[in-house]
């Protein structure tokens, strides 16, 4: 038999955690760009969300009244470009995504963003790391191989590093693998998920077919693991200097953020290919690594090892970990020279 005070108790536990789940705010720095404004759109859509942040250095207050009209019961607030704004955009955020900065044009890499971005992320990280030091970050800004570790370095010369809630996300790369197999196979892509590991720029996205139990030969091989690899060019270049992937990035950042929210409510078993604070190739010097994570209340909560692969993959991921230990380096060297 339950006390009075044990069931008092009870109920207002039950009422904490609802109100927990009451208020989740999600806050978008980079919100009146390219993918903020459709990320900002779908996370509108989201029924998770009860409150939604948007800060931009230009036009948030806009984007969140537009937003705002749309019949769903989260609410809207657009700051203003001034440090008090961005502080109040960040402040009691459970979740803080970051598309934030430049994109690329036809002949760059996702690296010649570096001298724009890194600073731009820097600011924001060190906005974040005061105002929002528990919350969730989400880093979509190029290159992510680099931008991932800045903000890790900012977060930890503040004291307020947490490893398991810092997060890139690499949610395209995985769309895109998807995708394009159900494209040469006819399948429902919808049934697809294919395991994509490593980094998000070039040879460091490495997709594991094998593991989805595809088998392609030579030149589809080849052809199938570069489309994936260089899919934000194909996006680049058909826009034509007008920027890089905008809408099929929002798909992937909304479904990223839904997935923490989804497990930070307590459902089990949620799992999203990200870029995260790793043990599986530290020995090696490779600080962050892209795997399958499984999330939970705490952000991460088990990093999957990258299992079983071919000799193909293993040569992939062999130059990957080159490629992604000089991206990380530069990332906490810049935080050194820069502080
Ligand atoms: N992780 C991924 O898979 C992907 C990452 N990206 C990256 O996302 C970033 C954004 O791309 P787009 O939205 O297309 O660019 P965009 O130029 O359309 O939008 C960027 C927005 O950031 C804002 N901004 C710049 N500095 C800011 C600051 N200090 N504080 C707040 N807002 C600031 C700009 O005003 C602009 O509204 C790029 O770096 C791009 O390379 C793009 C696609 C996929
Ligand atoms: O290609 C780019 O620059 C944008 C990006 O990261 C992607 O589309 O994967």
């Amino acid at each position: 038999m339950f006390t009075a005070r044990q069931a008092f108790s009870q109920a207002s536990r039950r009422a904490f955690s609802s109100s927990a789940r009451q208020s989740s705010k999600v806050t978008v720095l980079g919100a009146a760009g390219g993918i903020g404004q459709p990320l900002s759109l779908l996370l509108k859509l989201n029924p998770r969300v009860t409150k939604l942040s948007l800060y931009d250095i230009r036009l948030a207050p806009g984007v969140a009244a537009d937003i705002g009209h749309i019949n769903t019961k989260s609410e809207v607030i657009g700051h203003e470009a001034t440090p008090s704004g961005l502080a109040a955009a960040l402040k009691d955020a459970e979740i803080v995504v970051i598309p934030a900065g430049v994109p690329r044009k036809p002949g760059m890499t996702r690296d010649d963003l570096f001298n724009t971005n890194a600073s731009i992320v820097r600011d924001l990280a060190k906005a974040a790391a005061e105002h929002a030091p528990d919350a969730n970050i989400l880093i979509i800004s190029n290159p992510v191989n680099s931008t991932v570790p800045i903000t890790a370095e900012i977060f930890k010369a503040k004291g307020v590093y947490n490893p398991k809630r810092l997060f890139g996300v690499t949610t395209l790369d995985v769309v895109r693998a998807s995708r394009f197999i159900s494209q040469l196979k006819n399948t429902d892509p919808a049934n697809e998920n294919i395991t994509v590991v490593g980094g998000h720029s070039g040879a460091t996205i490495v997709p594991l077919l094998s593991q989805s139990g595809y088998s392609l030969e030579g030149e589809k091989l080849a052809n199938y693991v570069y489309r994936v690899q260089f899919g934000g060019d194909e996006v680049v270049k058909a826009k034509d200097g007008a920027g890089s992937a905008t809408l099929s990035m929002a798909m992937a950042g909304a479904r990223f953020t839904e997935s923490l929210l989804k497990a930070a409510q307590g459902q089990k078993n949620v799992i999203e290919p990200t870029f995260v604070d790793s043990p599986l190739y530290k020995d090696q010097g490779v600080e962050y690594f892209a795997s399958n994570v499984e999330l939970g209340p705490n952000g991460v909560e088990k990093i999957h090892p990258v299992g079983k692969i071919t000799d193909h993959e293993q040569g992939l991921l062999d130059a990957c970990l080159v490629d992604l230990k000089k991206n990380i380096n530069k990332g906490v060297d810049f935080v050194k020279s820069n502080p």
